[in-house]
This record gives C-alpha cells, structure tokens and sequence, in this order.
C-alpha cells in the first residue's frame, strides 16, 4: 500500500460516492463559508508553494555553502590558528584571514544576487500560472482561486482544467486524465466514481481519486476535496513540471563528470607531488584542496543562469514566454521540431464554409443540429465548435438558431475525446428526444445504420461508406476538413457511449482551413537553421497532405496512425525518421512519434495548442504552446508564444543558441585553462623548492577570473556558430582540455625558467638555495607574482582567440572588451598596491613586463596555430 497517499484517500477510495459525502459531513449543495473555514481550521488551506527551493534562506545557503567557499572557509581558519592565535605576539599577521574573508563575502554576494534574481524570476512565473476553480459553496457554484480550497469542497473539473488538489471524485462523464506530471508515466487514464473493491498498491492506480497537478484531458466530473496543501500527493506545489526535463541535467551532469574525472586523476597527483618534495603533507593537502577548487570553473552555474537569463529575457521581446529556463538548453540543441496543423500551418481562424446533406447540396437542418452540438459542448474549447458557433451571431441566423436552442434544451452530452473523435449531446425535442452526433466523418459513418435525405430514410448499406467518400473527398483534397453529422431520435434521459450507435446520417460541415502564407518561409528558414519540420496532426490523411503540399513541405511518404501501430519496432525508427507528415494520430501516438525520434538521438521540440497534443508536448524536450491554449497544456509547456507562428519560433531558437553558445564558450575555455594551470602546477612542484602560488594567490586569481566571466552572457556570437543545433554534454570537453591546456603549461613553464633562473636570482642577488631566508623570502614572492601575472595574462586574452572559430578572431561585443581589458589592467597594477603585498605580491621591474609581452605574443601566436589546425582536425571548435 502507497503510504504517500492520504489516510483519508485510502478511506474513501472504497466508499461509495454517497457514503464519501456522508462520512466527510458535505451537504450534497456544498460546504458553506463557515463550514469551509472551519474545514480550513482543522485540515489546513492549500498552499501552494513551490517547496523549500524557494525560500530567501534556502537561496542564502546555497550561494555561500558549496566547495568552493567551504575550502576558502577551511583556508581562513587554519590560517586563523597559525598565523593568529599560535603565533607570537611578533610575527601575528591576520592579513590572510581578513582577505580569504573578503574573497568569501564578494563570491557570496555575487551568488546570492544571481540566486535572488532567479527566484524573482520564478515567482514572476507563478504569478502567470495560478489557477481558478470552480467549486460549490453555498450551494452556489462559484469561482476560486485553488489557495481557497479546503478539505470537503465540492470542485467541478472539465477537460482542459488541471486538478487543484487530491480529489475523489463523486461523479465522472469520460473523464480522461493524465497522471504523467506526477508518475512520469504519459498513458491517459479514465477515472470513474465507483467504489474501489480493494486498495491498489500504488496511487497511480486509485481509480477514483484524481491528484493534485494531473490535467484533465476530456470529459468532466465532480469531486471532493480529500487532501490540500502539504497533503496531496505533489506536496503543494503544483508543480509545473520543471524537474522533467533532464536533457539539461543530463548535459550538466555529463560535463560535470568530465571535470571529476581531471581532478580525480590531478588532485592526488599533486597532493603526492607536493608532499614528497616539501615534505609538509598538511600543507600539501591545502594545496591540493586548493588546486581541485581551482579546476572547478565554481561561476558555471552563475554563468549558466545568466546566459539562460539573458537568453530568455531577450526571448520575451520576441514574443516567446520561457516558462521552463533549463528548456532554453533545449531550443539551442533542438534538431526536429513537429508541429501541429491547425493555426500553425494554416490561419488562426477556422471558418465553417458549408453545411451540406448527404448528397452535397446545401441543408440548413444540418447547421441547426451542428449548432446545438457545439452550444452544449463542454469539453475543451476548439477552433472547430467555434466556427460552427459563429453563426449564431450572424444576422439572420441569430434568432433563428437561438430559437431553435430554446426548443431543444440540453438534457446529456458526451464531450468530445481524442480516441472516439466525435462528441454526442442529447437535447429534448417534441416528441422524444434526439441524440446529436459531430465528428469525424469515419468514426461517425461507422456508427450509422441509416442515411436521411429529403427527408426520407435509406439503408446505410455496405457501400454507404464508399457514397459518403465520393462526396467528401474531394473536398479532403483541397485541404477542406470535413466532419460529419448524424442523429438518432431516443427516449434516454442519460447517455453511454454505448448509445452513440444506430444513427442516421445526416451531412456534412466543411470547414475553411487555408494554409498560412508565412509558414512556407517560415519551415524554409528553419531548414536553413538545420532544425527539421514534421507535421503530426490529427486531421485526415487527404487535408494534411493537401495543406502541406501546398507549403511546400515533402508529402512523398505519409504515415497514418493505423499503419504507425502497425510498424514493428524494428521499423518504426526508421520510418519515423523517413516521414515528415503524420496524420489522423491519437493523442498517444503523437507522443509515441516524439519518443521515438528522441530515441534515434534527436532533441525534439513540439508545437501544438490542443489537449490532444499535451502528452506529446509533455514528453517533448521543448514543449511549446500558445498562451491562447487550455491551461493544463500552458501548463505544461516550457515555452509559450504570444502568437502561434513559426517565425516567432526561428527567433526564439536562434536566442537559445546565443545562449548555449556562451556557456559552452565559458565552460569550455575556463576549464581548458583551469586544466592547464593545475598542469604546470603539478610539474613547477616537483622542480621547485617552494610553492608557485599560494593557496590564497591560486583561489583569487581562479575568482577574478570567474567574476570576469560574469559577462560572457552578453558576448556576440558568430553567425555560423549559430549555424545548427548545438549539443549539450561534456563528450568534446576532454578532448578541447587536453589539447588546449598544455599550450598554456608549455608557456608556464618558460616562465618559470625565466624567473628561477634569470630575473629573481638578478633581482635577489644569487640562486634560490645560496640566499638568506629573507632574501629567498623576496625571491618567492617575485616568482609568484611572475606567475600570477602571466596566469592572469594568458588566461584571459586566450578567451578572446578561442571564443570564435574565425581564425585568427572576431570582434567580441564591447562589454566583453571592456570588461577583459579592463581587468588586466587592474590585476596588473593590483600588484603594486599595498592590497597586492597583502597576499605576498610584489612590484615587478620592467624587464619581467617585456617578457611577459613577449610570452603572450607567442602563446597567442601558437594556440591560432593549434587553433587552425583543431578546426581542420574536429570541424568545430567549440
Ligand atoms: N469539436 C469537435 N467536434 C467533433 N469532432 C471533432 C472536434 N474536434 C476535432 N474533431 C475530429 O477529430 C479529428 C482530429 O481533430 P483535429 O483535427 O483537431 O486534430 P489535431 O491533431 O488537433 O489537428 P491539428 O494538427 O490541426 O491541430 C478531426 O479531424 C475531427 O474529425
Ligand atoms: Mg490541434
């Protein structure tokens, strides 16, 4: 048993409806006002919060505890006890504490605005995603807000709405829900309101109870509140499905390890290196410490963030909502984008052209009928019942049809679903009353048994189909959509599913559905982008072929959803692969269609608006929709544009690989010179008597740097680096450190010739071991801050060569101009200040300053060398 489940879930799960109400005391009208605050009083109100992530705390704690301040942390207080309390009142010098102090506060802060500005975001974005339901109270129904909620309240759900809190459901019409928010498992479910005969294991399995968060795809019900807030299954949040996207972890988690691995391999190395020669182990293991801090590029995901952040706001101008930041990641990376058909290939509006009998002549019964099957509908609003219901305002058929809904009130309906394709109300009319039928033309001719024209009745014989296809195809082929329309007169008061048989068939509706002028250019220039247009729609076969050709878009193979479930599996990848247009599919296999293509390694968006695209959207790495959709798949969707248009979307992926592109950048440069640094390290320790840099020196050099990088976010990017998808992951990351970080050693190391050999022996007056103590204290400090400079140096203006793969560089925007040259000059003269002298840096002569041009002219000159020749070697360089 699911002990995740609320006590009073399992209760009531095998109770009947009725005995539910009688044992939570709900009168059958509601709770009233006081009734719910006493509710409230007793089982708590429904939060909604989004956990403890977002709390100020939460976000304080995580800008100042992670590796990187912990070491500094570490460093501040060993240096406490030896430099300060164990000293002798003679030599006591607290100057390192109160930097790595300083250090330690300006990372904190830098963090801890980033971390601020991301939870403004976010807030900002549950703001634009709460939610209204509508609940009895009073015997009254009533809108609310979900927080309103207590236990007790009777809530109405109908497709389209997401579920406001963990409910049992007392009343259900098909109703459809999906649970994949929740159990990650995208099947569609019918609950029902029967009591169940024994406790299912798990609660995905509670047939009856629907869970806070799920999203109601067809059909409606009632149900009463069993668990708000803390207590529902998703624990309050509601959560927008943000930790379902992985491919970002996934690409985060890869580099990651690529990085583990260096230090795994380069830590010990250097702690074994250092202790052996200095033969101080504690000191070694500081180092070392300091060395695997100094490996980690710590501002990546304060880089990351920025970028995405930037990414995103600029999004916004471009009429994009990026709900989910980590999806960004998916639009730089997107390959295969599917879309649907309706207002993205073709207008927004659907106009309804003919109303037509069996036979193709104009009949105004049929509209009539049609009418009263979209007034009553209830289901998901759509481009279609729409149409149909647009005329009811039209002049001349306004009184009349508003007559004729009056003459035919509403008695049952079953709301239109993905898998029946076609939705039934059940009206009174004179003398009995008459079941309507609309729908697709097959599924609804399969459920005919007779044919009215004129008014006389006919056999819906063997061939009926064959007749009802010589009229409707051609119009099929020039891209019309037809659904048909059949009645039935009964004497239910209810109707089953069971019901929708025997009819007769009346007409047609035609609906106007015209290709949009924009989309051909739109799919050509994200061709252009390398990001694959495929069409999955759910129309018939004959429409979406003849819109799609009509764009333009290759209809050599079409595959429909019957022949998709006939492929074996060994077939599917390949044929979905092949084809670009799928029509008449389920709900299921749009989103089969998506799995499969992420299998054969695509990152895959999904463009649709519909709640048949939400499972689809949901397993898609980038679902996009339109803020014109149903909630649940605003809901879902990472992304939404304020206008459904491909061409919106071609500026959106073109930010997302802006953004992705400066990541890498950082991630790919830092870590490559993070790499060599650690190298030369490890090598100047095995040679030399002392330390090339401090702890402290190494930790500040890796965070000025860092802060440096803070602007990458607003760097320019090369056309054709934006050229095709990018990937996510750390596969080309080892590869570019290994081979860039040892030109960056191999200069290290002249330096450290240099200075060991020629200028601080010049300046000391003699080699390292024939110096006094004072003087070989002179001698490292001049050597260290030799080194300091040329790290500094080298590091930073290689950015500048290996942000492009134009040989030998492209102009960087101005903020990174500045910013880098800027820096340089400060840190340079850093070590002329008394701050400098702090941490044993020291004034250098100019001699040191022409080499070190010197050395920077060559470095730069050799990595364009190796530049060239990675490029030729890998194609690309990032
Ligand atoms: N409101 C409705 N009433 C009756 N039948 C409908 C309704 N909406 C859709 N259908 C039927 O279901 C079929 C599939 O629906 P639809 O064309 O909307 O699929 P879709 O995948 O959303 O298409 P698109 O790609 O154009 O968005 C339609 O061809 C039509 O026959
Ligand atoms: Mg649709």
């Amino acid at each position: 048993m699911d002990s995740s489940v609320h006590p009073r879930i399992r209760q009531c799960a095998v109770l009947e409806a009725d005995a539910v109400c009688d044992h939570l005391h709900v009168p059958s009208d509601g709770l009233s006002t006081e009734q719910a605050e006493k509710s409230r009083a007793q089982f708590g109100s429904n939060a909604v919060s989004s956990g403890t992530a977002d709390t100020v705390g939460f976000r304080l704690r995580r800008a100042l505890i992670n590796p990187f301040t912990v070491i500094l942390f570490l460093l501040a207080v060993i240096s406490l006890v030896t430099d300060v309390v164990l000293a002798s009142n003679f030599s006591r010098n607290a100057t390192t504490v109160i930097i790595i102090c300083c250090m330690l506060l300006l990372s904190g802060t830098v963090r801890f605005v980033q971390e601020l500005r991301a939870k403004r975001i976010s807030d900002h974005l549950s703001d634009l995603t709460h939610t209204e339901v509508t609940v009895c109270r009073d015997g009254q129904w009533i809108g609310l807000p979900a927080s309103a909620l207590v236990v007790g309240d009777l809530v109405r759900l109908s497709a389209g709405d997401r579920v406001p809190a963990d409910l049992r459901l007392i009343q259900a019409n098909d109703l459809f829900v999906s649970q994949s928010i929740i159990t990650g498992e995208s099947a569609v479910l019918e609950k029902t309101a029967q009591a169940l005969s024994h406790l299912p294991r798990d609660y995905a399995s509670y047939q009856n109870t629907v869970f806070q968060g799920c999203s109601v795809i067809g059909g409606s019900g009632q149900g009463i509140v069993l668990a708000v807030g803390q207590d529902t299954i998703s624990g309050g949040t509601m959560q927008a499905p943000l930790w379902r996207k992985n491919g970002f972890d996934r690409g985060a988690n890869s580099i990651a390890w690529v990085l583990i691995r260096f230090m795994a391999v380069l830590v010990p190395i250097v702690f074994v290196a250092v202790g052996l020669t200095k033969g101080d182990w504690f000191a070694a293991f500081l180092f070392a410490l300091s060395v695997a801090v100094g490996l980690t590029p710590e501002m990546l995901p304060m880089v990351i963030n920025a970028c995405l952040a930037k990414g995103s706001a600029a999004m916004e101008g471009k009429q994009t909502i990026v709900k989910n930041i980590n999806a960004m990641q998916g639009f730089g990376s997107m390959d295969v984008l599917c879309v649907d058909k309706t207002g993205t290939l073709t207008g927004d509006t659907v106009l309804l052209e003919y109303y037509l009998d069996v036979l193709g002549n104009e009949s105004e019964r049929v509209l009539e009928l049609a009418y009263l099957s979209s007034r009553y509908a209830t289901g998901v609003e759509n481009h279609l019942d729409r149409a149909i219901l647009r005329y009811g305002s039209f002049p001349g058929w306004d009184a009349r049809l508003g007559e004729f809904q009056v003459q035919h009130p509403k008695l049952d309906e079953l709301p239109f679903d993905y898998n029946r394709r076609c939705s039934s109300v059940l009206v009174g009319d004179e003398a009995c009353n008459l079941l309507i039928v609309k729908g697709s033309v097959d599924e609804v001719c399969r459920r005919c048994s007779q044919v009215v024209h004129r008014g006389a009745l006919h056999p819906f014989g063997a061939d009926g189909l064959n007749s009802v296809h010589a009229v409707v195809d051609e119009m099929l082929e020039d891209g019309m959509k037809v659904l048909a329309v059949a009645y039935r007169p009964v004497t239910l008061q209810a109707l089953t599913a069971n019901d929708e048989r025997d009819l007769i068939l009346l007409g047609y509706l035609v609906f106007f559905d015209a290709p949009k002028a924009s989309a051909a250019s739109a799919i050509d220039k994200l061709n252009a982008l390398h990001v694959h247009s495929k069409v999955l729609t759910g129309d018939q076969k004959s429409v979406a072929v003849s819109i799609c050709r009509r764009l333009g878009i290759d209809t050599a193979s079409v595959l429909t959803g019957e022949a998709l479930d006939q492929l074996t599996d060994n077939e599917l990848p390949v044929c979905v692969e092949r084809c670009t247009v799928f029509a008449e599919l389920s709900p299921k296999q749009k989103m089969r269609i998506v799995q499969v293509l992420q299998d054969n390694g695509h990152t895959v968006g999904f463009l649709g608006d519909g709640m048949n695209d939400l499972p689809a959207i949901t397993a898609a790495d980038v679902g996009i929709s339109v803020d014109t959709a149903a909630e649940s798949v605003r809901e879902c969707a990472d992304v939404l544009l304020l206008k459904k248009d491909l061409n919106v979307l071609e500026a959106g992926i073109l930010e997302g690989r802006n953004a992705f592109a400066n990541m890498t950048k950082y991630i790919k440069i830092t870590a490559s010179s993070n790499f060599g640094n650690i190298f030369s390290i490890v090598i100047a320790s095995v040679f030399l008597p002392f330390f090339p840099m401090t702890s402290v020196q190494l930790l500040l050099l890796n965070l000025l740097y860092d802060m440096l990088c803070l602007v990458l976010p607003w760097d320019k990017v090369d056309g054709e680096a934006c050229a095709r998808p990018l990937e996510w992951s750390g596969r080309t990351l080892g590869r570019f450190m290994r081979f860039f970080g040892p030109i960056s050693s191999f200069f290290d190391i002249l330096t450290f010739g240099f200075l060991f050999f020629w200028l601080c022996p010049q300046i000391c007056g003699g080699s390292f071991s024939a110096l006094s103590p004072e003087a070989q204290r002179q001698f490292v400090s001049l050597f260290q801050t030799g080194w300091f400079l040329e790290s500094m140096w080298t590091q930073i203006l290689i950015l500048h060569l290996l942000r492009t793969q134009k040989v030998p560089l492209s102009r960087p925007s101005r903020p990174v101009m500045l910013v880098t040259l800027s820096g340089i000059v400060l840190f340079t003269a850093l070590v002329f200040t008394p701050l400098g002298a702090l941490i044993g840096l020291t004034a250098l002569p100019l001699r040191y300053f022409a080499f070190l041009t010197a050395v920077v002219v060559l470095y730069l000159l050799l990595v364009t060398v190796a530049k060239t020749w990675y490029l030729r070697r890998y194609y690309t360089l990032l």
